[in-house]
Protein backbone atom coordinates (compact mmCIF):
# COMPACT_ATOMS: atom_id res chain seq x y z
CA UNK A 1 0.00 0.00 0.00
CA UNK A 2 0.77 3.41 -0.91
CA UNK A 3 1.05 5.35 2.13
CA UNK A 4 1.81 9.01 2.13
CA UNK A 5 1.78 9.85 6.11
CA UNK A 6 2.07 6.91 8.43
CA UNK A 7 2.74 7.13 12.38
CA UNK A 8 3.32 4.97 14.65
CA UNK A 9 2.54 5.50 18.25
CA UNK A 10 2.63 9.25 17.92
CA UNK A 11 2.15 11.03 21.15
CA UNK A 12 2.87 14.60 21.98
CA UNK A 13 3.65 15.80 25.66
CA UNK A 14 3.11 19.62 27.35
CA UNK A 15 3.64 20.33 30.88
CA UNK A 16 4.07 16.55 31.13
CA UNK A 17 0.31 16.34 30.33
CA UNK A 18 -0.08 13.86 27.01
CA UNK A 19 -2.09 15.90 24.27
CA UNK A 20 -2.17 13.48 21.81
CA UNK A 21 -1.57 9.97 22.76
CA UNK A 22 -0.58 6.22 20.39
CA UNK A 23 -1.42 8.37 17.56
CA UNK A 24 -1.26 5.52 14.33
CA UNK A 25 -2.12 7.01 11.33
CA UNK A 26 -2.58 6.06 7.81
CA UNK A 27 -3.19 7.87 4.88
CA UNK A 28 -3.44 6.89 1.25
CA UNK A 29 -1.63 8.52 -1.92
CA UNK A 30 -4.72 10.44 -3.28
CA UNK A 31 -6.92 10.32 -0.81
CA UNK A 32 -8.91 13.20 0.79
CA UNK A 33 -8.53 12.20 4.03
CA UNK A 34 -10.59 14.13 7.16
CA UNK A 35 -10.07 14.70 10.93
CA UNK A 36 -13.15 14.67 12.84
CA UNK A 37 -13.16 16.16 16.45
CA UNK A 38 -14.32 18.59 19.08
CA UNK A 39 -12.35 21.66 19.82
CA UNK A 40 -9.55 20.65 21.54
CA UNK A 41 -9.84 17.03 20.32
CA UNK A 42 -5.82 17.10 19.13
CA UNK A 43 -6.58 17.37 15.63
CA UNK A 44 -4.19 20.68 15.13
CA UNK A 45 -1.24 19.11 17.17
CA UNK A 46 -1.32 16.14 15.09
CA UNK A 47 -1.22 18.26 12.30
CA UNK A 48 1.82 20.79 13.28
CA UNK A 49 4.18 17.54 13.94
CA UNK A 50 3.04 16.49 10.51
CA UNK A 51 4.82 19.75 9.57
CA UNK A 52 7.43 19.92 11.44
CA UNK A 53 6.21 23.28 13.02
CA UNK A 54 6.74 21.27 16.36
CA UNK A 55 8.25 18.25 17.88
CA UNK A 56 6.71 14.78 18.80
CA UNK A 57 7.37 13.79 22.23
CA UNK A 58 7.84 10.07 21.39
CA UNK A 59 6.69 7.75 18.65
CA UNK A 60 7.21 8.08 14.70
CA UNK A 61 6.38 9.78 11.45
CA UNK A 62 6.80 8.72 8.33
CA UNK A 63 6.12 10.54 5.07
CA UNK A 64 6.40 9.49 1.33
CA UNK A 65 7.98 6.23 3.14
CA UNK A 66 10.56 7.99 4.87
CA UNK A 67 10.75 8.35 8.22
CA UNK A 68 10.70 11.95 9.33
CA UNK A 69 13.90 12.88 11.14
CA UNK A 70 16.13 16.17 11.94
CA UNK A 71 18.44 15.24 8.29
CA UNK A 72 15.47 14.65 6.44
CA UNK A 73 13.77 17.82 7.05
CA UNK A 74 13.52 17.73 2.72
CA UNK A 75 10.92 15.23 2.72
CA UNK A 76 8.86 18.17 4.52
CA UNK A 77 9.21 20.40 1.01
CA UNK A 78 6.70 17.82 -0.75
CA UNK A 79 4.11 19.23 1.96
CA UNK A 80 1.90 22.34 1.63
CA UNK A 81 0.11 23.28 4.84
CA UNK A 82 -2.18 26.01 6.36
CA UNK A 83 -2.29 25.26 10.17
CA UNK A 84 -4.89 27.42 12.06
CA UNK A 85 -5.24 30.06 9.46
CA UNK A 86 -3.36 31.80 6.56
CA UNK A 87 -1.43 35.03 8.00
CA UNK A 88 -0.84 37.62 5.40
CA UNK A 89 0.91 41.21 5.53
CA UNK A 90 -2.84 42.77 4.71
CA UNK A 91 -1.61 46.09 3.27
CA UNK A 92 0.73 44.16 0.62
CA UNK A 93 -1.02 42.83 -2.65
CA UNK A 94 -1.42 39.45 -3.38
CA UNK A 95 1.13 38.38 -5.32
CA UNK A 96 3.70 40.37 -3.15
CA UNK A 97 2.59 38.57 -0.27
CA UNK A 98 3.50 35.32 -2.52
CA UNK A 99 6.67 36.91 -3.49
CA UNK A 100 8.13 37.49 -0.53
CA UNK A 101 6.69 33.97 0.88
CA UNK A 102 8.91 32.26 -2.06
CA UNK A 103 12.15 35.06 -1.11
CA UNK A 104 11.43 33.34 2.35
CA UNK A 105 11.86 29.73 0.92
CA UNK A 106 14.64 30.43 -1.13
CA UNK A 107 12.78 29.25 -4.28
CA UNK A 108 11.63 32.23 -6.65
CA UNK A 109 9.95 31.07 -9.74
CA UNK A 110 7.62 33.77 -10.70
CA UNK A 111 5.77 31.34 -13.21
CA UNK A 112 5.21 28.89 -10.45
CA UNK A 113 3.23 32.18 -8.44
CA UNK A 114 1.34 32.73 -11.08
CA UNK A 115 0.02 29.15 -12.18
CA UNK A 116 -0.61 28.78 -7.85
CA UNK A 117 -3.23 31.64 -8.44
CA UNK A 118 -4.46 30.59 -11.90
CA UNK A 119 -5.47 26.75 -10.12
CA UNK A 120 -7.26 28.87 -7.18
CA UNK A 121 -9.06 31.03 -9.52
CA UNK A 122 -7.43 33.74 -8.21
CA UNK A 123 -6.33 35.04 -11.17
CA UNK A 124 -6.68 39.35 -12.16
CA UNK A 125 -6.69 39.96 -8.57
CA UNK A 126 -3.22 39.55 -7.27
CA UNK A 127 -2.80 43.86 -7.47
CA UNK A 128 -5.39 43.25 -4.50
CA UNK A 129 -4.31 44.24 -1.38
CA UNK A 130 -4.78 41.23 0.93
CA UNK A 131 -6.90 43.67 3.38
CA UNK A 132 -9.50 44.04 1.15
CA UNK A 133 -9.82 40.60 -0.12
CA UNK A 134 -12.99 38.28 1.54
CA UNK A 135 -12.23 35.65 4.55
CA UNK A 136 -12.81 32.95 1.36
CA UNK A 137 -10.02 34.86 -0.52
CA UNK A 138 -7.68 34.52 1.84
CA UNK A 139 -8.43 31.41 2.19
CA UNK A 140 -7.82 30.58 -1.53
CA UNK A 141 -4.88 32.67 -1.02
CA UNK A 142 -3.18 30.52 1.68
CA UNK A 143 -4.05 27.43 -0.24
CA UNK A 144 -2.13 29.16 -3.45
CA UNK A 145 0.71 29.88 -1.08
CA UNK A 146 1.18 26.59 -0.25
CA UNK A 147 1.08 24.91 -3.64
CA UNK A 148 3.47 26.83 -4.97
CA UNK A 149 5.75 24.44 -4.51
CA UNK A 150 3.62 22.17 -5.88
CA UNK A 151 3.23 19.64 -2.76
CA UNK A 152 2.19 15.86 -3.02
CA UNK A 153 0.31 16.51 0.47
CA UNK A 154 -1.79 19.67 1.32
CA UNK A 155 -2.70 19.75 4.78
CA UNK A 156 -5.54 22.17 5.68
CA UNK A 157 -6.68 22.59 9.50
CA UNK A 158 -10.07 23.59 9.20
CA UNK A 159 -10.39 25.32 5.98
CA UNK A 160 -14.01 26.46 5.97
CA UNK A 161 -13.74 28.03 9.59
CA UNK A 162 -15.83 31.62 9.26
CA UNK A 163 -16.81 31.36 5.57
CA UNK A 164 -20.52 31.67 4.45
CA UNK A 165 -21.99 28.64 2.73
CA UNK A 166 -20.78 30.23 -0.95
CA UNK A 167 -17.18 30.11 0.49
CA UNK A 168 -17.54 26.89 1.87
CA UNK A 169 -18.62 25.27 -1.55
CA UNK A 170 -15.81 27.78 -2.91
CA UNK A 171 -13.47 26.01 -0.95
CA UNK A 172 -15.03 22.00 -1.59
CA UNK A 173 -14.87 22.68 -5.40
CA UNK A 174 -11.14 23.81 -4.91
CA UNK A 175 -10.02 20.82 -2.73
CA UNK A 176 -11.65 18.11 -5.05
CA UNK A 177 -10.84 19.82 -8.29
CA UNK A 178 -6.78 19.43 -6.40
CA UNK A 179 -7.26 16.51 -5.61
CA UNK A 180 -8.54 14.62 -8.94
CA UNK A 181 -6.65 17.01 -11.75
CA UNK A 182 -3.63 17.37 -10.00
CA UNK A 183 -3.64 14.00 -7.52
CA UNK A 184 -2.61 16.09 -4.30
CA UNK A 185 -3.24 13.58 -1.62
CA UNK A 186 -5.30 15.88 1.57
CA UNK A 187 -5.67 15.96 5.15
CA UNK A 188 -8.47 18.26 6.27
CA UNK A 189 -9.53 18.72 9.91
CA UNK A 190 -12.98 19.80 11.04
CA UNK A 191 -15.76 19.84 13.90
CA UNK A 192 -18.43 20.43 11.30
CA UNK A 193 -20.04 16.91 9.91
CA UNK A 194 -22.13 17.81 7.30
CA UNK A 195 -19.27 19.52 5.78
CA UNK A 196 -17.11 16.50 5.94
CA UNK A 197 -19.23 14.43 4.84
CA UNK A 198 -19.58 15.71 1.45
CA UNK A 199 -15.76 15.94 0.41
CA UNK A 200 -13.64 13.14 2.32
CA UNK A 201 -12.82 9.56 1.07
CA UNK A 202 -12.08 8.52 4.74
CA UNK A 203 -11.85 10.19 8.26
CA UNK A 204 -10.20 9.64 11.24
CA UNK A 205 -12.37 9.93 14.42
CA UNK A 206 -10.05 12.11 17.42
CA UNK A 207 -11.26 12.24 20.70
CA UNK A 208 -9.59 13.31 23.66
CA UNK A 209 -6.02 12.96 21.86
CA UNK A 210 -7.25 9.78 20.77
CA UNK A 211 -7.55 8.73 16.89
CA UNK A 212 -10.53 6.51 17.95
CA UNK A 213 -11.20 5.01 14.08
CA UNK A 214 -10.48 5.43 10.69
CA UNK A 215 -13.34 4.56 8.12
CA UNK A 216 -14.07 5.17 4.68
CA UNK A 217 -16.97 7.32 3.75
CA UNK A 218 -17.75 4.64 1.60
CA UNK A 219 -18.00 1.98 4.62
CA UNK A 220 -20.26 4.11 6.61
CA UNK A 221 -23.00 4.64 3.80
CA UNK A 222 -23.17 0.87 3.26
CA UNK A 223 -23.16 0.52 7.30
CA UNK A 224 -26.27 2.62 7.33
CA UNK A 225 -29.66 1.49 8.24
CA UNK A 226 -32.88 3.83 6.90
CA UNK A 227 -35.85 4.13 8.41
CA UNK A 228 -39.57 5.13 9.35
CA UNK A 229 -40.02 6.57 12.76
CA UNK A 230 -44.26 6.09 13.87
CA UNK A 231 -45.92 7.71 16.41
CA UNK A 232 -49.63 6.57 16.36
CA UNK A 233 -52.42 6.63 19.04
CA UNK A 234 -52.52 2.65 18.88
CA UNK A 235 -49.24 1.01 19.08
CA UNK A 236 -50.74 -2.59 19.05
CA UNK A 237 -53.16 -2.06 16.44
CA UNK A 238 -50.62 -0.15 14.47
CA UNK A 239 -48.56 -3.17 14.48
CA UNK A 240 -51.08 -5.48 13.10
CA UNK A 241 -52.11 -3.39 10.55
CA UNK A 242 -48.81 -2.71 9.08
CA UNK A 243 -48.47 -6.34 9.28
CA UNK A 244 -51.86 -7.01 7.63
CA UNK A 245 -52.55 -4.35 5.28
CA UNK A 246 -48.93 -4.09 4.31
CA UNK A 247 -47.19 -7.03 4.60
CA UNK A 248 -44.49 -5.14 6.54
CA UNK A 249 -42.69 -7.54 8.99
CA UNK A 250 -39.25 -5.70 9.41
CA UNK A 251 -40.50 -3.05 12.02
CA UNK A 252 -39.41 -3.22 16.12
CA UNK A 253 -41.13 -0.72 18.80
CA UNK A 254 -38.99 1.06 21.04
CA UNK A 255 -39.52 3.41 24.15
CA UNK A 256 -42.90 2.06 24.40
CA UNK A 257 -45.11 3.71 21.64
CA UNK A 258 -42.98 4.57 18.75
CA UNK A 259 -42.51 1.94 16.06
CA UNK A 260 -39.13 1.94 13.67
CA UNK A 261 -40.33 0.25 10.36
CA UNK A 262 -37.19 -0.79 8.35
CA UNK A 263 -38.76 -1.80 5.60
CA UNK A 264 -38.43 1.44 2.86
CA UNK A 265 -40.08 -0.45 -0.14
CA UNK A 266 -44.03 1.30 0.86
CA UNK A 267 -43.95 5.10 1.28
CA UNK A 268 -44.71 7.46 4.45
CA UNK A 269 -47.81 8.24 1.95
CA UNK A 270 -49.46 4.89 2.05
CA UNK A 271 -48.75 4.03 5.51
CA UNK A 272 -50.11 7.10 6.58
CA UNK A 273 -53.47 6.47 4.09
CA UNK A 274 -53.88 3.15 5.60
CA UNK A 275 -53.52 4.22 8.93
CA UNK A 276 -56.14 6.80 8.22
CA UNK A 277 -58.64 4.54 6.71
CA UNK A 278 -58.50 2.71 10.12
CA UNK A 279 -59.05 5.74 12.50
CA UNK A 280 -55.72 5.54 13.91
CA UNK A 281 -54.07 8.78 14.81
CA UNK A 282 -50.70 10.11 13.17
CA UNK A 283 -48.62 11.94 15.88
CA UNK A 284 -45.61 11.91 14.27
CA UNK A 285 -43.83 10.46 10.67
CA UNK A 286 -40.97 11.14 9.38
CA UNK A 287 -37.78 9.91 7.58
CA UNK A 288 -34.41 8.97 9.37
CA UNK A 289 -31.73 8.96 7.04
CA UNK A 290 -28.73 8.15 9.15
CA UNK A 291 -25.38 9.42 8.22
CA UNK A 292 -21.75 10.64 9.74
CA UNK A 293 -23.20 12.23 12.55
CA UNK A 294 -24.40 8.70 13.20
CA UNK A 295 -21.23 7.55 13.15
CA UNK A 296 -19.64 10.01 14.78
CA UNK A 297 -22.06 9.96 18.01
CA UNK A 298 -21.59 6.37 18.03
CA UNK A 299 -17.40 6.41 18.42
CA UNK A 300 -17.29 9.05 20.71
CA UNK A 301 -20.24 8.09 23.20
CA UNK A 302 -19.88 4.33 22.43
CA UNK A 303 -16.40 4.35 23.18
CA UNK A 304 -15.06 3.02 19.23
CA UNK A 305 -11.91 1.65 18.96
CA UNK A 306 -8.36 2.95 19.37
CA UNK A 307 -6.52 2.16 16.24
N1 LIG B 1 1.33 24.50 23.72
C1 LIG B 1 0.33 24.01 24.44
N2 LIG B 1 0.34 24.12 25.79
C2 LIG B 1 -0.67 23.60 26.53
N3 LIG B 1 -1.73 22.97 26.02
C3 LIG B 1 -1.79 22.84 24.70
C4 LIG B 1 -0.77 23.35 23.83
N4 LIG B 1 -1.11 23.07 22.56
C5 LIG B 1 -2.29 22.42 22.63
N5 LIG B 1 -2.70 22.28 23.91
C6 LIG B 1 -3.93 21.60 24.36
O1 LIG B 1 -4.00 20.35 23.72
C7 LIG B 1 -5.32 20.02 23.35
C8 LIG B 1 -5.39 19.72 21.87
O2 LIG B 1 -5.25 20.92 21.13
P1 LIG B 1 -5.39 21.02 19.56
O3 LIG B 1 -5.27 22.45 19.18
O4 LIG B 1 -4.49 20.05 18.93
O5 LIG B 1 -6.90 20.54 19.34
P2 LIG B 1 -7.82 20.63 18.07
O6 LIG B 1 -8.49 19.31 17.96
O7 LIG B 1 -7.06 21.08 16.90
O8 LIG B 1 -8.87 21.70 18.48
P3 LIG B 1 -9.21 23.09 17.79
O9 LIG B 1 -10.22 22.75 16.75
O10 LIG B 1 -9.81 23.86 18.94
O11 LIG B 1 -7.94 23.68 17.28
C9 LIG B 1 -6.17 21.20 23.79
O12 LIG B 1 -6.77 20.88 25.01
C10 LIG B 1 -5.19 22.32 23.94
O13 LIG B 1 -5.62 23.23 24.90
Amino acid sequence: MDYVVRTNRLAKKVKGHEIVSNINLRIKKGEIYGFLGQNGAGKTTIMKMLTGITLPSSGEIELFGQRLTAKLKNTLKRVGSIIEYPIFFEHLKALENLKIHCEYLGFYDEHAIKEALDMVHLKGVEDKLVKDFSLGMKQRLGIARAMITKPELLILDEPTNGLDPIGIKDIRDLIRMLNKEYGITFLLSSHILGEMEQIVDRIGVMNHGRLLNEVTMAEIRKQRTDYIELVTTDVQKTVYLLENELQISNMKIIQGNTIRIYDLSISQIDISKMLALHDIGIEEILKHTSSLEDYYYEQIHGGGNVV
